[in-house]
């Protein structure tokens, strides 16, 4: 089974837009839960220009399922991930003020402080995830850092099955059967949506779960959450 964690930083940057507090971010997460989500994800950024450091701690009180929190492993994430103790960390290097992720981590110039920050996860009981690219190279070190799962950026995914679906995919294939020789679990993520999402879990073997957001959230706009969450969660069976 994939589980479908939604990612619900578009709800937090709809409800800053007005400074309140609709639409209420806390409530969201727990009516996503109901309607099916097997996870809620959050992206905290540096400047909280949608999820804030308090919409982690308010998530943490009622998410009842899997709570994952994605960002970049500065002082104050680490920090943030040392009180809320969630299911699982994933770990992204993007700059402070990038629009948004755009790459995964070089993984081989990274160890060192990978392995270090994976060390102390671990120590807190927290799962973690480092977000790649589906470089073979990367995937190798990935599992020198003693990481549990890898997130597969799935924006060159996405960008490039509408002209070739096939050749999009295939490297994502590749990806995951070493990771799954390596024993690595798999998460993906990135602009993943209706069109693409089945035919990218068909090809990717052991694929555990995808976070899914900006496409999920615009989706509900038009079909309602508890229908596009259902919508989601069959493109996965
Ligand atoms: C890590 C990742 O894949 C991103 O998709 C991210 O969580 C989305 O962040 P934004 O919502 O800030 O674009
Ligand atoms: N990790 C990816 C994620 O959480 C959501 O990405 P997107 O669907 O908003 O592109």
């Amino acid at each position: 089974m994939t589980k479908l964690s939604v990612n619900i930083n578009k709800v937090a940057t709809l409800r800053n837009a007005r400074g309140g507090d609709v639409p209420n971010v806390v409530q969201v997460a727990i009516d996503c839960e109901r309607f099916g989500a097997d996870g809620i994800t959050v992206h905290p950024r540096p400047d909280e220009r949608h999820i804030t450091r308090k919409d982690v701690f308010d998530l943490a009180k009622v998410v009842t399922t899997e709570f994952n929190i994605e960002g970049y492993p500065d002082e104050r994430f680490m920090e943030l991930i040392q009180e809320v103790r969630p299911a699982q960390a994933t770990l992204v290097p993007d700059p402070p003020h990038v629009l948004t992720s755009n790459a995964g981590w070089d993984t081989k110039t990274h160890l060192k402080k990978l392995q270090d920050i994976i060390g102390q996860l671990h120590e807190w009981g927290v799962r973690s995830s480092i977000f790649v690219d589906t470089n073979i190279v990367n995937i190798e070190y990935a599992k020198e850092t003693g990481v549990d799962r890898i997130e597969l950026y799935t924006g060159p995914y996405a960008e490039n099955f509408h002209t070739d679906k096939e050749n999009a995919v295939n490297p994502y294939t590749k990806a995951a059967i070493l990771a799954n020789e390596l024993g690595l679990g798999i998460n993906a993520g990135h602009d993943l949506d209706t069109k693409n999402l089945a035919f990218f879990k068909a090809k990717v073997p052991g694929l555990l779960e995808v976070s899914i957001g900006h496409a999920l959230i615009s989706d509900a706009l038009y079909w309602g959450l508890e229908n596009t969450i259902q919508l989601y969660k069959r493109e996965l069976q």
